[in-house]
């Protein structure tokens, strides 16, 4: 069953002239209107994601995969589409502030490719997870404390640097602090961002087996955008290509990744053999 998707999701940067879909794409071979020179970082993206399933969501840099990962975190407004949940009714993007920080605090958890943007740094590793579980509610000082010191075992962070400030953390240690903080609230689905930016090659594979463990055991959903095959081939059970705000190829990982039919998938795949 469909947990959560998208559908007609368009995210156009700039002030738009009307005809900037139809300007651009896999043909024109261009995001940016060459009448206007808004960008189409999203025409019109559908997606599905099931209970327990991994959807990935590969492309070249540009190619929209931040912004409709953000769009799809409740993280940033679409101009146009709809993102559903099986959980809620109706268009989540159309909610107002206080269900849509609900649903962020509940439902859908977020792992930025950016640290910034994931984490407050002047703040201890613990008080980064503490933080996600006070804005859902939690007041027990002692079952926080319990709580986070699960999350950084689950997440295998060192329990005994959970009051140091964040800043001291390696990087790797960082990403596992915003998977511990996306996971603090059992949420049903997790959307992750290039979950391996800036970690060295090592790394980011110890962080991407904590991730798929921890994946399978609560069976969350989740939607996973990278520009790395890698990345894509280890977690996604499913795949979607994306190429100048589109969604150019769609199918299981397996078969995307032995059979590509997109042209634009088969250089991907040859740039990487
Ligand atoms: N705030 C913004 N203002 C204007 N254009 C933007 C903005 N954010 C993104 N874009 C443009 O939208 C397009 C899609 O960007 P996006 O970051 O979603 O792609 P991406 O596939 O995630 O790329 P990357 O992996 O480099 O982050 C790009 O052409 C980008 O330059």
């Amino acid at each position: 069953m469909t947990l959560y998707a998208a559908k007609g999701v368009k995210k156009l940067y700039g002030e738009p002239c009307g005809e900037c879909v139809s300007h651009t794409g896999d043909e024109a071979g261009t995001n940016q209107c060459p009448v206007c020179g808004s960008v189409v970082a999203c025409a019109s993206v559908d997606l599905d994601v099931r209970e327990g399933e991994v959807l990935g969501i590969v492309g070249e840099s540009g190619s929209g995969k931040s912004s409709l990962a953000e769009i799809l975190a409740l993280d940033a407004d679409a101009t146009a589409g709809a993102v559903t949940y099986a959980n809620h009714d109706g268009n989540l993007l159309e909610t107002d502030y206080e269900t849509r920080r609900r649903l962020r605090d509940h439902d859908v958890g977020m792992v930025h490719q950016h640290v910034r943007d994931g984490l407050n740094l002047e703040f201890t590793g613990g008080g980064n997870v503490a933080e996600k579980l006070l804005s859902a509610g939690w007041r027990n000082y002692e079952e926080i404390r319990e709580r986070v010191f699960e999350l950084f075992e689950r997440t295998e962070i060192p329990t005994e640097r959970v009051d140091d400030p964040t800043t001291t953390y390696s990087g790797g240690m960082q990403r596992r602090v915003q998977i511990a903080r996306a996971l603090a609230n059992n949420p049903d689905v997790i959307v992750l961002d290039e979950p391996t930016t800036g970690l060295d090659v090592s790394v980011q594979a110890q962080v991407l087996d904590t991730f798929r463990r921890v994946q399978r055991e609560k069976g969350v959903a989740t939607i996973v955008v990278s520009h790395d095959l890698g990345v894509i081939r280890l977690l996604a059970d499913r795949t979607l290509v994306m190429r100048h705000g589109r969604v150019v190829e769609g199918g299981l990982t397996d078969r995307i990744m032995e059979d590509p039919h997109h042209e634009y998938t088969q250089k991907l795949i040859n740039s990487v053999i």
